[in-house]
């Protein structure tokens, strides 16, 4: 299985992250990449490459253009207005309050976000667009046929929104997966979001769209970020109506009910006719991850990536959340070699 890989993330290396009323360093650190990375080459997948450099009509048809730019032109915009930090942004168009993009930087960040956790830096966009690379090349590389593709995608993507950054995503980069295999022939396909957090901007990306299935296994929100979105009676509308499918699960959660979720999932995206399946793999469902609460462990991770090869769909794997134990690579590892049979 060919790894996508950008040494590009490391221009994503913010210093704050909001977390329990501190400014910390942030848990989707560049460790995390070289870690899943070294653990990957050691597994056997060696066949490590740089993807090619795409443009934004992929990203275009799923984030909005004033959205992209705003990404593009964020951290000059912060720096123009002679603050010293990082840019997090912190006064957001609530309930009630008018929905327009302020010329201000400040409001700006609060109106194209829904998290305050997220700063945007210096390379934030140059490493975000080398994440969507690698998955974008990652399609390509299973478009051609290929059955899997690991996109080691950093920063992660799948809580980005049509117009919205937060939960350490800027560019959906699963999402852009997903549209380049529709470009490329694929008439349906689905997105499986495993990480332990709601793929909220995955979601809101699919929505209204009949061709391409969306289903989530996550920390309950009543109890978990993202909070707002992610509930089992979230699915789809319009067009889209039926193919979005979620699974809050609670806290304790341990692989077998987690897998038995799972199972219903990959029925249900049998049942859609999905030619191809994107697979937003977060293993912060790890057992001991720093910011979740599900019980999985090493193990259920190659089981993970078995079931998804006893699909016979080809696979484009882009990497999302999974932080601070060094067994992420390992889990990580587990899942391919569960794909690769
Ligand atoms: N008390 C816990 C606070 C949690 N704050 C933000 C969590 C972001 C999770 C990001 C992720 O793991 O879903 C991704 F895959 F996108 F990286
Ligand atoms: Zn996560």
């Amino acid at each position: 299985m060919r790894v996508f890989y950008s040494e590009d993330h490391k221009l994503r290396d913010a210093r704050t992250e909001l977390h329990g009323g501190e400014l910390v360093p942030p848990f989707e650190a560049p460790f995390r990449a070289e870690w899943i990375l070294a653990a990957v080459r050691e597994a056997g997948f060696s066949d490590v490459v740089a993807p090619e450099q795409h443009g934004m009509e992929t990203a275009l048809k799923l984030h909005s253009a004033d959205y992209l730019e705003f990404l593009e032109t964020a951290w000059q915009r912060w720096v123009a207005d002679g603050y010293r930090g990082e840019a997090i942004p912190a006064c957001f168009p609530a309930r009630r309050m008018r929905q327009h993009p302020p010329k201000d930087i400040d409001g700006a960040l609060g109106y194209y976000s829904f998290a305050a956790e997220t700063a945007i830096t210096e390379g934030t966009f140059a490493a975000a667009r080398a994440a969507m690379d690698c998955a974008i090349s990652a399609a390509d590389h299973v478009a051609v046929g290929n059955t899997a593709a690991f996109a080691l995608c950093r920063p992660p993507g799948h809580h980005a929104a049509i117009d919205l950054f937060g939960g350490y995503s800027f560019i959906n980069n699963a999402a852009c997966a997903a549209q380049r295999l529709r470009d490329r022939g694929a008439p349906k396909v689905a997105v499986l979001d495993v990480d332990f957090h709601h793929g909220n901007g995955t979601q809101d990306i699919f929505y209204e769209r009949g061709d391409v299935f969306f289903a989530s296994l996550h920390g309950d929100p009543v109890d978990a970020f993202p909070h707002f979105l992610g509930f089992a009676d979230e699915e789809g509308a319009g067009a889209g109506l039926g193919t979005t499918k979620n699974y809050p699960l609670p806290r304790g959660t341990t692989f077998d009910t987690w897998v038995a979720a799972m199972d219903d999932a990959l029925a249900r995206i049998a049942g859609f006719g999905a030619e191809a399946l994107v697979l937003s793999l977060g293993v912060d469902t790890f057992e001991r991850d720093p910011i979740s609460f599900f019980k999985l462990k090493s193990e259920d991770f190659l089981s993970l990536g078995a079931r998804l090869q006893k699909t016979g769909l080809p696979v484009v794997v882009c990497m999302e959340g999974g932080y601070g134990v060094p067994e992420i690579g390992l889990n990580v590892a587990n899942v391919l070699k569960g794909i690769a049979g």
